[in-house]
């Protein structure tokens, strides 16, 4: 292990790459921070008939995030003091001066408190990404990709196995926060598949069928994610790769269209609902879900500003007793290697060797953080000339048994 463990704090160190801000003009992070959050709370704003104290908070986020200096949480919010612990160095500095994953963490926490998520009064506990959410499980897409699932009913269990890790990789590119100008419909370059690493039989040699352990499911998006997320789950204790599953969700609304308890729940019912395959496979889930063989678990550390280094002692007890941890998406990748800026070959079992147990991530890249990637797929992406770390037009499998 060289001295890049340890190297995924937020902090500076020396020999580690910078620390990923917004401060960069024309960087990725802060197109994020300076049009797609203003966007969103535009969004936000339109998509429900708040009241004025709503409506002036969402405005006062606006121009603070803009012209001003990174305040407090509210007064009345109950991690109010948390999150002064937490922005000791960013709170009344500029929001592009913070590194990017807890200034975009501190971004979500700030527009919950905006629009009374927490507070007492007619708006607690309102999903403000509530309609995002509910329009893409309704819409024709989600509906199609359950249809789609009556042509695996036919195939062998190793081609199912990959058919669905495949789904629940590509899930992920599905994500309503994913907005960017070269995003959707960009073709991928540099390598055949789209897929700059794939660690697949690394992770089914980790979970053989009988392998019959516990695995963890780190979710990240709602909708056309987790059905694809919770099929593989449901294929994962039928073939018996595992025994029991435990789904981590969010404990609140993050980034969009995270997916919590309430979106589980939705999502479980909008399989059931389906005709064909897709509703043989929503009963299972929940009869697993009844069963206790696939358990949810909201933590409240997946919605800290934190990379997983600093996870706490009962998260790394409860990872570490499993045969695999399998983490979604982008914001989770950053999380578990470090949001910096890692030389794109850096090793992924290096940077991950912390983890309590073995590890893998599926994610498609929608942010510059990427390690572990061989030298010639490597300079193949950048003789491209494509925005292939941001776009989504690209995944990556990559495991660390
Ligand atoms: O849903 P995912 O895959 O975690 O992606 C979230 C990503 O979207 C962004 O928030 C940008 O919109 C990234 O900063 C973040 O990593």
């Amino acid at each position: 292990m060289g001295d890049t463990r340890a190297a995924s704090g937020t902090g500076q160190g020396p020999g580690l790459p910078p620390v990923i801000t917004c401060r960069e003009p024309g960087s990725f992070a802060r197109g994020v921070m300076a049009e797609r959050h203003p966007a969103l709370i535009e969004q936000v704003r339109e998509a429900f008939p708040y009241g004025p104290q709503q409506l002036r908070a969402l405005d006062a986020l606006l121009h603070e995030i803009a012209h001003g200096v990174v305040e407090p949480l509210g007064h009345g919010s109950p991690d109010r003091d948390l999150w002064l612990e937490w922005g000791r160095e960013h709170i009344g500095r500029p929001w592009f001066d913070a590194p990017f994953l807890w200034a975009e963490s501190y971004f979500y926490r700030r527009l919950l408190d905006a629009v009374g998520y927490f507070g007492e009064g007619p708006w607690q506990g309102i999903d403000p990404f509530a309609p995002f959410k509910r329009a893409e499980l309704s819409g024709d897409t989600v509906e199609e990709e359950l249809r789609a699932l009556d042509d695996l009913a036919v195939v062998t269990a190793a081609e199912r196995a990959s058919a669905l890790l495949d789904a629940s990789l590509w899930g992920n590119r599905a994500d309503l926060g994913f907005r960017g100008p070269a995003g959707a419909g960009e073709p991928a370059s540099g390598t055949a598949s789209g897929l700059v690493a794939d660690d697949r039989a690394v992770l089914w040699g980790i979970l053989p069928p009988g392998a019959r352990g516990t695995v963890a499911v780190i979710a990240d998006n709602t909708g056309r994610e987790l059905i694809p997320d919770l099929v593989l789950v449901d294929h994962l204790l039928l073939h018996g790769h595992a025994d029991r599953v435990v789904l981590h969700v969010k404990p609140g609304p993050y980034f969009v269209s995270d997916a919590m308890t309430a979106d589980v729940v939705d999502c479980v019912r909008r399989l059931g609902q389906a005709p064909g395959e897709a509703g043989v496979i929503g009963g299972r889930i929940r009869e697993a879900m009844g069963a206790g063989r696939l358990d949810l678990r909201a933590h409240a550390f997946f919605c800290a500003p934190f990379p997983y280094e600093r996870m706490p002692d009962d998260l790394r007890a409860e990872l570490g007793s499993g045969s695999l941890t399998i983490l979604k998406g982008d914001l989770n990748y950053r999380r578990l290697v470090g949001d910096r800026l890692w030389p794109g070959t850096t090793s992924f079992a290096d940077l991950t060797a912390y983890f309590p147990g073995p590890v893998a991530a599926l994610r498609t890249l929608k942010s510059d953080v990427v390690v572990g990637l061989d030298p010639g797929v490597l300079e193949g992406l950048e003789r491209s000339g494509r925005a292939w770390r941001t776009s989504g037009t690209h995944a990556l499998v990559q495991v660390r048994p």
